[in-house]
């Protein structure tokens, strides 16, 4: 990808503090009235990986992504960010911490330019209090706003939008929309990026340009990534580890070979719309992984 400008600092991690998961997630269960939507999930997203979560639709898959980043309350178990408990976290603060999610159905502001999008971004981590503005006022505050602007600038040459930063959200194809989605998210500076369904509706080419972005994102910035995504030929091209919820419980985990040659994971499958896809890549039996 052709970039002049170099990519954001890594947070990286000392070696020995990479042995902590980006994300814990132990024993977690989620009710909807008598309907146990989430029941016992265990798993874990290593430092720099790509993790995807997949599983028949109703499986549990947003209630888990609503669930990790705080817009639900877990009725039991716990996660852990980096080591520490975010039980006790609304998802603003979850935000603040470093969680960034996209939405399965586009969440931007249509109306406004690709560049107002992306600022609003860095919301998540803005103060409001009076005392803090004040503060903020002088010099502090417009060295960090040069911060932001740079961190914007290297958003934009990162995801190969300059030509459209101008330009209003509903001008644009449902590609470039989900690409913006991702340009916010990044814009937050996350330590873990939530992708729901990052290539739903999108065809061929637009899939493999988001496949490498999201790519670049981890390899060049580091960022862990957690993906809930239906497409399988994506899902095990780019992922490091799998997870498969049905039901609400995880049936599996593990490297995507593993996962698309399981049992249990295609009777999980059977009758569900995904089960062609998933059948097309065992018989394939190779992933870019495999290729590389
Ligand atoms: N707000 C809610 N109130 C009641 N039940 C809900 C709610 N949200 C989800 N559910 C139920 O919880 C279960 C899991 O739903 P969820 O949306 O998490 O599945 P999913 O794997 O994301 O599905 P899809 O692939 O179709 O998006 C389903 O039975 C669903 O009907």
């Amino acid at each position: 990808m052709a970039s002049n400008v170099s990519p954001l600092p890594k947070a990286g991690p000392p070696a020995s503090a990479a042995a902590v998961p980006a994300l814990a997630v132990q024993d977690v269960a989620l009710y909807f009235g008598g309907l146990r939507a989430l029941d016992g999930v265990t798993f874990s997203a290593a430092q720099g990986s790509v993790t995807s979560v997949i599983g028949p639709n109703g499986a549990g898959k947003t209630s888990l992504f609503n669930t990790i980043s705080g817009f639900y309350k877990a009725n039991t178990g716990s996660i852990r960010f980096f080591g520490d408990s975010v039980d006790r976290l609304h998802a603003p603060d979850r935000a603040k911490l470093g969680m960034a999610r996209t939405f399965q159905n586009i969440a931007l502001f249509r109306g406004m330019t690709v560049l107002d999008n992306i600022k609003l971004g860095r919301h998540a981590h803005m103060e409001t209090s009076l005392l803090d503005a004040l503060w903020y006022f002088g010099r502090a505050r417009r060295e960090e706003m040069e911060l932001r602007r740079e961190i914007e600038e290297r958003i934009i040459d990162f995801l190969e939008i300059d030509h459209i930063r101008n330009a209003p959200v509903a001008a644009l194809s449902y590609g470039l929309q989900k690409r913006v989605e991702l340009a916010r998210a990044l814009a937050m500076k996350p330590r873990i990026l939530m992708l729901d369904e990052p290539v739903a509706g999108m065809n061929r080419e637009e899939t493999e340009d988001m496949a490498r972005f999201i790519l670049d994102v981890k390899e060049e910035w580091g960022v862990t990534i957690l993906m809930v995504e239906h497409d399988m030929g994506m899902v095990m091209d780019i992922s490091d580890h799998v997870v498969v919820l049905n039901f609400g419980q995880v049936i599996a985990q593990g490297e995507p070979r593993e996962i698309s040659n399981n049992p249990e994971v295609i009777a999980a499958y059977l009758g569900s719309g995904d089960v062609g896809d998933l059948r097309a890549r065992v018989q394939q039996g190779r992933g870019r992984r495999e290729v590389a």
